[in-house]
């Protein structure tokens, strides 16, 4: 059996009578570095939250470790394999760092376990290491708010790693942040995912920082792959053609 991590076959999604996504196949191997590039529309967030699960196929299936993810029973069995970094981060704004970092352990607690850390952060410990790996070990009880865009977004990174799944979605993940935020979070995203074995797939606005942090790169035009390469084949015509863009030479 070949070591692919997800497949997709011939996904589908339709919202009313457009079709978002047409027939994507696609394979990932573990440890893949993957950025999802396209113009606005193409169906990018869609196929994300497709692999999540928060939307359903009009037909077609997906697979992780070879199971069709419909056959993960619950949610939290679910998270242990796949995790979302978001673009607005998706954070309690008003709780200190560590209750946002701990509650990527919700899927391992019990209910009692995760209404008492509100009180009290359980497994204190788990939270110190991850802030550490993100260098915000000294904001651990920090009201959220009070954090810069970059230092959230790094928060929500620490909260992934404790979630601990083994493939991170990440939609847009630096497009709210300046260059030089945006450059350290995908540097410390990458790093981390590599590091630690993991496998990223992330929709990205800009293909300079696509080019510059990823490995493979899959365009995305009208719901079809237009191509998947390694990231340095991908030539600029293909770019051109991906955004419409008219040459001008
Ligand atoms: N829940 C929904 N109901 C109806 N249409 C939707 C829904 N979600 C997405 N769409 C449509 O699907 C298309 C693809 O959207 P999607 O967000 O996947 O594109 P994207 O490539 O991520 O775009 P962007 O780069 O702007 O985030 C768009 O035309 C969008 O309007």
């Amino acid at each position: 059996m070949s070591s692919s991590l997800l497949s997709l076959h011939d996904v589908s999604k339709r919202f009313n009578q457009k079709t978002v996504l047409d027939q994507i196949s696609l394979n990932v191997q573990a440890g893949e570095i993957i950025a999802l590039v396209g113009p606005s529309g193409s169906g990018k967030s869609t196929l994300m939250n497709a692999i999540m699960r928060s939307v359903e196929l009009s037909s077609g299936a997906i697979f992780i470790e070879h199971k069709n993810i419909q056959d993960y029973r619950n949610n939290k069995t679910y998270a242990q394999k796949v995790g979302m970094l978001h673009q607005q981060y998706d954070l309690v704004k008003q709780l200190e760092v560590v209750h946002n970092v701990l509650a990527g352990r919700l899927n391992h607690w019990g209910l009692w376990q995760s209404l008492l850390s509100l009180i009290k952060p359980q497994q204190r410990h788990i939270a110190e290491q991850a802030l550490s790996a993100v260098g915000l070990a000294e904001k651990i009880n920090q009201p959220t708010a009070e954090l810069s865009g970059g230092e959230q977004q790094r928060v929500a990174i620490a909260r992934l790693l404790v979630q601990n799944p083994m493939l991170i979605l990440a939609d847009e993940p630096v497009s709210a942040l300046d260059p030089a935020n945006a450059q350290n979070v995908l540097a410390l995203l990458t790093k981390l995912v590599r590091e630690q074995h993991k496998t990223l797939i992330a929709s990205m606005h800009s293909v300079e920082y696509a080019k510059a942090y990823f490995d493979r790169m899959i365009g995305i035009k009208d719901g079809k792959i237009v191509f998947d390469l390694q990231t340095n084949q991908v030539s600029q015509q293909q770019l051109n053609a991906l955004y419409g863009l008219v040459k001008t030479d």
